[in-house]
């Protein structure tokens, strides 16, 4: 990480070029550098057209800008905003002239955010949803990344975080007072059963651990069956469009294929598989054992076999699957199937696609906070698996307190109060620069 000290700078907005391109400037030069290409006074807050200039006065645009004072602003530091016209040529030019000034250089990815949160303008769920909200395509996802963003996760775990901390100075001072004590451990049976209440809560919500991972990441829908009954067809008719190739050749599909759905607004991520048979091709075969792997992943199982044929066994894993008949313009009487589509006539897509939407709405869940990320459910584990300890029966008071220090501390770690140092690196290296 270079010097957090550096004032950083960068192009906030989009692909150039661009009607208006957006540079942000942030830390203890920010002011200057915009009172030196300006040549004006800055006033904070306040958007002004100005004409922006190098040292030897030429000009370099006429921008929009605006100045944040230190603690009123994004990342809590001095920012400029320059609101330019987004030519390739204009931005080489003003970022080359504030790249000029010393101690000054281009921010690294999710720098502004990074800066914000050691700022503590934000805590790391807020920032995350920040990131999250700009990789949202679709509705859902664009709703569970603006709560995390206005800090509905923090509120929540940090709320449980107090629970604990008082609950642990609760006990140690009844530890404190043990042998003065009317009623030795009272207090502690009360405290305990608080933490019984909070750690079934805690159980419930990583209970929907999926449904978080489901919103943020889409559902996943893996397309599987023997060669030629269909499956590539399928997964084109579902994107509308030619994705993957389609032959009457068994064999065609070797790889993985996958698209992303937008289904009601939720991300659904379809996967069209190798068809599955017994293969002495070694790149086939290869395939096959991807296509089981992608199975184990799924959130649903598309089975599909040709209409009027025998029905597949199920898949061995305990995915929930669908079994879907195929190409039924060319048969009409099936039984045992959940689904029976044609390609060809359009019959049954509709249908398909809509029972895919139920069921992804049954499972992402509606409105509330929910575990989306590996570190969340990791923490959030440790945390759960802490407070049991800390509720066995006639455990020393001393060992209870220590459990629930631990608790805390993870709950802690999730909102980056505690101990963030080397997760700070992975968590904004994710983001984009500018951001
Ligand atoms: N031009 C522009 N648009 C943008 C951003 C930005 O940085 N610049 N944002 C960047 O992500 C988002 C808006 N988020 C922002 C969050 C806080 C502050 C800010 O200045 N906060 C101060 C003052 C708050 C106030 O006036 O109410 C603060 O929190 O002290 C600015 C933008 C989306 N749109
Ligand atoms: N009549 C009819 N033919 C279909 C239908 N769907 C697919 N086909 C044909 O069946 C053949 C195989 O289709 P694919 O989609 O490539 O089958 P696949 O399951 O992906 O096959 P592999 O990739 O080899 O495993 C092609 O000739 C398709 O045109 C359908 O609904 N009706
Ligand atoms: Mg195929």
């Amino acid at each position: 990480m270079a010097h957090a000290s550096d004032t950083i700078y960068a192009l906030s907005s989009g692909a150039l070029p661009a009607g208006i391109a957006v540079v942000r400037i942030s830390g203890s030069n920010a002011e200057t550098i915009l009172a030196d290409l300006s040549g004006r006074s800055v006033e904070p807050r306040v958007a002004r057209l100005l004409t922006l200039k190098d040292p030897i006065g030429e000009t370099l645009d006429r921008a929009l800008t605006l100045f944040f004072p230190e603690g009123a602003s994004f990342t809590g530091e001095p920012v400029v905003e320059l609101h330019l016209h987004g030519g390739k040529a204009v931005l080489r030019a003003v970022l080359d002239a504030i790249g000029a000034y010393p101690r000054t250089r281009p921010a690294e990815a999710g720098e502004f955010t990074r800066r914000a949160f050691i700022n503590g303008r934000m805590d790391l769920t807020a920032a995350e949803g920040v990131a999250d909200l700009i990789s949202a395509e679709t509705e859902a996802q664009r709703r569970f990344a603006i709560r995390n963003a206005g800090g509905q996760q923090d509120a929540l775990y940090s709320n449980w975080r107090s629970r604990l901390i008082e609950a642990r100075a609760l006990i140690e001072a009844d530890l404190d007072f043990a042998d003065e004590a009317d009623v030795p451990g009272s207090v502690a049976d009360t405290v305990l059963d608080q933490v019984h209440a909070l750690s079934s809560t805690i159980e419930e919500h990583l209970r929907h651990a999926r449904s978080g991972e489901i919103l943020r990441d889409g559902f996943r829908v893996v397309i599987v069956g023997e060669p030629n009954v269909g499956k590539s067809s399928l997964l084109n008719a579902l994107a509308r469009r030619d994705v993957a190739i389609v032959s009457d050749e068994a064999g065609t599909t070797r790889d993985l294929i996958e698209v992303a759905l937008d289904l009601g607004g939720y991300k659904v991520v379809l996967t069209d598989t190798a068809g599955l048979r017994e293969t002495d091709n070694k790149v086939e075969r290869i395939g096959i054992e991807r296509a089981r792997e992608a199975v184990q992943q799924a959130d649903l199982v598309l089975q599909l076999y040709v209409a009027g044929t025998s029905r597949p066994e199920q898949l061995d894993g305990e995915r929930p699957s669908v079994f879907v008949a195929t190409k039924a313009d060319l048969l009409r009487n099936q039984a045992g199937a959940d689904f029976l589509i044609s390609v060809s006539s359009n019959q049954g897509i509709a249908e398909l696609l809509s029972a895919i939407q139920v069921r992804v709405q049954a499972e992402a869940g509606g409105s509330s906070v929910l575990p989306s990320r590996d570190r969340h459910i990791h923490h959030l584990r440790e945390t759960v698996d802490a407070l049991r300890r800390a509720e066995v029966p006639d455990l020393a008071l001393e060992l209870c307190a220590e459990e629930l220090r631990i608790a805390a501390d993870h709950l802690g770690h999730i909102t980056g109060v505690i101990g963030v140092d080397d997760l700070l690196d992975v968590v904004f290296s994710r983001f984009c620069i500018g951001k």
